[in-house]
């Protein structure tokens, strides 16, 4: 069915002019893609014609040289599939590979099976800390692939001189739009395009999106408020799940001007949250062989989840042009530069794009960060009560708690976030980079061959000895306000929770602000405890946590009474 509405200003929009790179008489998009957009969609190596040669071929021989029978058909595809795949695992695991003198895994080497598997076990942060732990600072995780997790290697990877982002970004882009993702454009396209996201996270946009996050915050605390009232002063909230609901909201505020309220409804009414959820999870364990995808996009139905994705956004895009900028300028605002600093306009579908990026990026990750810190508080009463006491007396009265004028008093709850982003960072193995064709490099003193994907993990950087110490995987806020001594290390600059360089986060000083605000809200307002300690929605809640790239967790069921 074909969308259309009418703009405040201008004429239609047509999302299928939008997908199909047409444009009809009055469509908003402006001249063709190629002109204006940031980005093309790159040719990509796909899996189709090389299956098609190698099913093909045994038939060709079987026709030239004997009689064409199913039998012998069959046969001779046995005899030339084995023969290939054996020889392609006896190279990979041979000496003669490149990475040969790499450790790890046997089945790492011959197959990207194993990182498969592994991306689907949600244990990938946990094992490859394993890994690292028995072989040192280089582990083979794939054919052409390693993990490295010497601290110098964040600068190599990803500083100025590093390298662009490997094959595993491709699916993070709409494959029927003719543009890509922040998260997936490489060098003078991601330079221009997150020119604008800074433009849009300078100090007035954040001022603005803090005002729109204290809304949200305001019914996050009414919706508990009224559950305390009803439960007699008290009330048992899953946390994880709020807090999920309101990075979401606020996430929806940013990207397309509202529309979502996970909050007021206590919960997903309309299943978009796992729309989001799944298409993010399904992307990033087909992300390990991306060439696979355009063969997997071709089978009718399959990509059921990432159509719904699609449409979800194409629906929140039409509602944010069809209701123009509201009181506050939001994301998208400085991203389709509705302030005209750009010569030549951003194009919409680039816009559409960011603008899921941002749910993606935005909602899980903070919401996360947030439950890991109550968590951690939860497991250290000690630790609770000195960062509600430092809450307390910065913000004497509860509607001040919401000012973020006062961050900088807030330096021992800092220092507690701080600590539960280097204890669990939220994209806790994050996405390689590759090395390009050409020569071999050193990175952090190792030679590393082309075309080699390069994982640097934050999670096992972060629980170095050699980067934090002692008690590396110890929960010690302290240790971010002790001054240096020669008995503890501190390695400021292994700290990569919002990844390194010019593709870092892109909303870290927001992200910063939201769980600042957050936190002391919810400190000032509540006393919270377990409500079972010994189980699996308590203490060992840490376990439910799954590397899905962005991070998934259980339930975290806390007790609240209003203080
Ligand atoms: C505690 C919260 C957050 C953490 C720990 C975090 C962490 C990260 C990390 C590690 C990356 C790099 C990913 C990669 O290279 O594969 C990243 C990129 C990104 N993040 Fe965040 N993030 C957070 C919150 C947010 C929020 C709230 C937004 C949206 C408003 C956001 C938007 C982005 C975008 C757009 C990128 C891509 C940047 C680029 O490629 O240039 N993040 N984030």
């Amino acid at each position: 069915m074909r969308r259309e509405y009418k703009d405040a200003t201008a004429g239609s929009v047509c999302f299928l002019c939008i997908q199909h790179g047409t444009q009809r008489a009055g469509c908003l998009l402006g001249p063709p893609w190629s002109t204006t957009s940031t980005s093309t969609v790159s040719s990509r190596r796909t899996l189709t014609t090389p299956l098609f040669a190698v099913l093909l071929q045994p038939i060709l021989l079987v026709s030239a040289l004997h009689t064409l029978s199913v039998l012998n058909v069959l046969a001779s595809e046995a005899i030339v599939i084995s023969t290939l795949f054996a020889s392609i695992a006896i190279y990979r695991a041979g000496p003669w590979h490149p990475l040969a003198h790499v450790p790890g895994p046997f089945a790492a080497r011959i197959s990207k099976y194993w990182s498969f598997k592994l991306l689907l076990s949600g244990e990938k942060h946990r094992v490859l800390k394993e890994l690292h732990d028995k072989y040192g600072d280089v582990v083979r995780t794939g054919p052409n692939e390693v993990s490295m997790v010497h601290a110098d290697a964040i600068r190599e990877v990803f500083g100025t001189g590093g390298f662009q982002k490997g094959p595993f970004y491709e699916p993070w882009s709409d494959p029927t739009l003719p543009t890509k993702a922040l998260l997936n454009l490489r060098g003078d396209a991601h330079a221009n395009r997150r020119r604008i996201w800074n433009r849009g996270m300078n100090s007035e946009g954040l001022k603005g999106f803090e005002q729109v996050l204290a809304k949200r915050l305001v019914i996050m605390l009414s919706q508990f408020d009224k559950m305390v009232k009803e439960g007699n002063g008290k009330a048992t909230v899953d946390l994880a799940a709020w807090f999920s609901y309101l990075t979401f909201d606020f996430m929806g505020d940013l990207a397309f001007g509202g529309g979502f309220d996970m909050l007021r409804d206590g919960g997903d009414k309309n299943g978009l949250w796992a729309i989001i959820k799944q298409g993010a999870k399904a992307t990033a364990i087909i992300a390990q062989t991306p060439w696979v995808v355009p063969t997997f996009n071709m089978i009718p139905g399959a990509n059921f989840i990432m159509d719904r994705l699609r449409r979800f956004a194409m629906e929140s895009a039409s509602a944010r042009v069809k209701a123009g900028t509201g009181e506050s300028k939001d994301l998208w605002y400085h991203l389709m530069d509705e302030d005209n600093h750009e010569k030549v306009k951003p194009p919409l579908h680039d816009v559409l794009v960011d603008g899921v990026l941002v749910i993606v990026a935005g909602s899980d990750t903070s919401s996360v960060a947030l439950s890991y810190f109550i968590y951690q508080m939860m497991c250290h009463p000690e630790l609770y009560a000195r960062a509600q006491a430092e809450v307390d007396s910065v913000y004497p009265d509860a509607e001040s708690a919401l000012d973020s004028g006062r961050h900088d008093e807030l330096k021992f709850l800092t220092a507690c976030i701080q600590e539960s982003l280097r204890l669990f960072p939220p994209v806790p193995t994050g996405g390689p980079r590759k090395i390009p064709a050409g020569d071999a490099k050193i990175i952090a003193g190792k030679l590393i061959p082309a075309e080699t994907q390069i994982y640097v993990p934050a999670y096992v950087i972060h629980r170095s000895p050699k980067n934090f110490s002692p008690g590396p995987d110890n929960y010690d806020p302290e240790r971010w306000l002790r001054s240096s001594s020669d008995k503890e290390t501190l390695n400021h600059a292994a700290f990569m929770s919002f990844s390194y360089g010019a593709a870092n986060c892109a909303a870290k000083h927001l992200a910063w602000r939201e769980l600042l605000m957050a936190t002391s809200a919810l400190l000032k307002r509540y006393n919270m405890k377990f409500v079972a300690p010994e189980s699996k929605t308590g203490k060992d809640w840490e376990s439910t946590m799954k590397d899905f790239f962005v991070t998934e967790t259980g339930g975290l069921m806390i007790e609240l009474t209003t203080r």
